[in-house]
């Protein structure tokens, strides 16, 4: 049976239990169920603190774990990243008032407020800086009201949480982090049963990222029509009863369908249509 940690709280629990849904895995149905073994595919899920995973996947317990590179990275355990998984994106970035200083080459001698102390004394020792560090469970935004710390460094999304604070963003990002599938440094991944897990996640992505695209145009403009559509690998193109005219099939990135639709729809193409994929593998 695969061990699998999976997050049980905070920014990772919702999108990774939804990503392990759409794979095809059983949920669980009440948040404060600890482990739950899913007979169907042979998995059983550790429902754990998202600090705690990366612990865990090193010590070699458990086979695999879904958490934040920020976290992994943070902790220091002997586990590495080998899937990114798009959500949970965040930056790692230091703050501070307006008016301070503008940069870690300027932290001598200052003390940083942070929740990951692990990433944060690597970067200031990267660039020869002399900085305290404080260690901080969150809400560390507060830490310079309070006088705790003269900067802070913390995981920033839309920003709103630093304006509202009454601090700005200096210096370059410290880290940028999504969630990730990690395991054990250097552990077997061609074991069978990891790389279904993997092919399984790796079909909800591209399920995600692409949708699948139908249109008809006439025989002598298909070249121009499949540049527009290249797919993955090469598109489907099917006669059609009218001989003048073909079908076409090919995925395409969500994000440029509708730009892609209107490019299509002005050299000549008819009944484009866009579908959304619900699982595949490639
Ligand atoms: N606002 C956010 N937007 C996107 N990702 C976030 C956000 N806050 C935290 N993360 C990411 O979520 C992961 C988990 O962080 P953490 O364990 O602190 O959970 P949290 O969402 O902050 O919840 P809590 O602090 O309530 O436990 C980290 O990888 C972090 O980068
Ligand atoms: O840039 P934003 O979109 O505002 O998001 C970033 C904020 O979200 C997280 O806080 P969370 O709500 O998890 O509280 P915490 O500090 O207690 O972890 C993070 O620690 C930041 O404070
Ligand atoms: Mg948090």
């Amino acid at each position: 049976m695969l061990r699998i940690a999976v997050p049980n709280k905070g920014s990772l629990s919702g999108p990774a239990a939804t990503m392990l849904q759409e794979a095809g895995y059983r949920q669980r149905k009440d948040s404060r169920e600890l482990v739950l073994i899913d007979t169907d595919n042979q998995v059983e899920f550790f429902f754990l603190r998202p600090r705690d995973i990366a612990v865990y996947v090193g010590s070699g317990k458990l086979d695999i774990g879904i958490t934040g590179r920020d976290l992994l990275m943070d902790s220091g355990a002997e586990a590495e990243e080998i899937m990114p998984l798009g959500f949970a994106a965040s930056t790692l970035r230091y703050a501070t008032r307006p008016g301070g200083v503008r940069d870690v080459s300027q932290f001598d001698g200052l003390t940083v407020a942070t929740s990951f102390v692990g990433v944060v004394v690597n970067h200031l020792a990267e660039h020869g800086v002399d900085a305290s560090v404080v260690r901080l469970d969150g809400a560390v935004e507060t830490a310079i009201q309070l006088g705790v710390a003269d900067v802070i460094a913390d995981v920033v999304e839309t920003g709103t949480t630093l304006r509202n604070a009454g601090l700005e963003i200096i210096g370059e990002p410290v880290l940028s982090s999504e969630a990730v599938v990690a395991r054990r440094r250097g552990a077997d991944t061609t074991d069978p049963k990891v790389r279904q897990f993997l092919r399984r996640l790796k079909g909800v992505l591209v399920a995600r990222r692409y949708v699948m695209m139908d249109y008809d145009i006439r025989a002598e403009l298909v070249e121009k029509a499949v540049a527009l559509t290249p797919g993955l690998e090469s598109p489907t193109v099917s006669p059609l009863h009218d001989r003048g005219w073909v079908a076409v099939r090919s995925m395409v990135p969500t994000r440029e369908a509708q730009r892609i639709m209107d490019d299509l729809d002005e050299l000549g193409a008819r009944a484009i249509l866009t579908t959304t994929i619900h699982a595949c593998r490639l």
